[in-house]
């Protein structure tokens, strides 16, 4: 079994961080090991929630806690998604040192979530810099938005050759792969859903449905980031990992819109994220 040090916010209700992920890259066959940034009653995409912001101190004490029991070399990849301050940032690069330490093997996925003032997510003064100058140099793996591209790379990227130039020079700053959740405005077709892997083998690009939603679901970046490393850990290529979690997170999309509701419904489409029963393919495109 492998296990994946899985460290985002948690939801009481619905599904987003912790809560969209752990669940899907179990029924990939690979055990979670849930530690929250945040505990909220709900994501913050609905303008307001209640709960509370862990504080920093308590991520080296978990850790250090597995290590007390001989547990933490079963570790085999650190993932950071939502943060809930600044100070958590360098918490949880020290957290994936001392992962690190006991299975030098072990790789991080950093999914840099960013605020977005359109969508109204929410996140802390200083995570942005945190994850620039701090995360994205540690990480082996991180998986943008276009928000986030346009951040990690200091370009505008405005158009789908400069989206190409921006994971060319995240791949210069220190990941070794670089899976763009979602091009957006700066896709080949405005009428898909797009989206990019970069590796120093190439890059990849494939296109599914854009369903249209009244309101916009959340939690797909955090789906999309723990698939992805769950394939990895199973021992997919980075292309048959990329495909898998594109069709997966796509038939969980198709459950959701076809239930005509906001919260992501993973549980519903709990055989499709294991069987997705869309084949969409990469194009290698350079
Ligand atoms: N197939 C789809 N059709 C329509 N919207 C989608 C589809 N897949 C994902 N989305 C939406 O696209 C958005 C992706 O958001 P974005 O900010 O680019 O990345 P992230 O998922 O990290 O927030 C989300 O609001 C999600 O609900
Ligand atoms: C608490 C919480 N976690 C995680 C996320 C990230 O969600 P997404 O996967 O849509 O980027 C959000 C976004 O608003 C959030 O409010
Ligand atoms: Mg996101």
């Amino acid at each position: 079994m492998k296990n994946i040090l899985s460290i985002q916010s948690h939801v009481v209700y619905g599904y987003a961080g912790n809560k969209s992920a752990t669940f899907p890259m179990q029924l990939l066959g690979v055990d979670v090991w849930a530690l929250n940034t945040v505990q909220f009653s709900n994501h913050t995409q609905y303008g307001k929630w209640t709960g509370m912001v862990i504080p920093k101190e308590q991520i080296g004490e978990i850790v250090r806690g597995i290590d007390e029991i001989n547990a933490l070399s079963e570790c085999n990849a650190v993932l950071s998604g939502y943060i809930g301050s600044a100070e958590q940032v360098e918490e949880i690069v020290n957290a994936f040192h001392y992962v690190k330490k006991r299975n030098p093997n072990a790789i991080y996925l950093c999914d840099p979530v960013m605020g977005h003032p359109d969508k109204g997510c929410i996140v802390a003064d200083g995570v942005k810099e945190g994850l620039i100058n701090i995360a994205m140099p540690q990480a082996d793996i991180i998986t943008p938005n276009l928000v986030e591209l346009r951040e990690l790379s200091g370009l505008s990227v405005n158009n789908f050759e400069e989206a190409i130039e921006a994971v060319k020079i995240i791949l210069s700053k220190g990941p070794k792969k670089v899976l763009v959740k979602h091009l957006s405005k700066v896709g080949k077709d405005s009428s898909q859903f797009e989206m990019l892997l970069a590796t120093s083998e190439g890059i990849w690009h494939i296109s599914r449905p854009l369903h249209n939603f009244t309101k916009e679901p959340v939690g797909v970046g955090d789906l999309t980031a723990g698939l992805f490393l769950a394939n990895l850990l199973n021992g997919k290529s980075d292309l048959d990992a990329f495909e898998h979690t594109a069709n997966a997170v796509n038939d969980v999309m198709e459950t959701t819109h076809n239930a005509g509701v906001y919260e992501l419904q993973t549980i519903a489409a709990r055989d499709l994220i294991i069987n997705p029963q869309s084949h969409y393919k990469a194009v290698k495109i350079s």
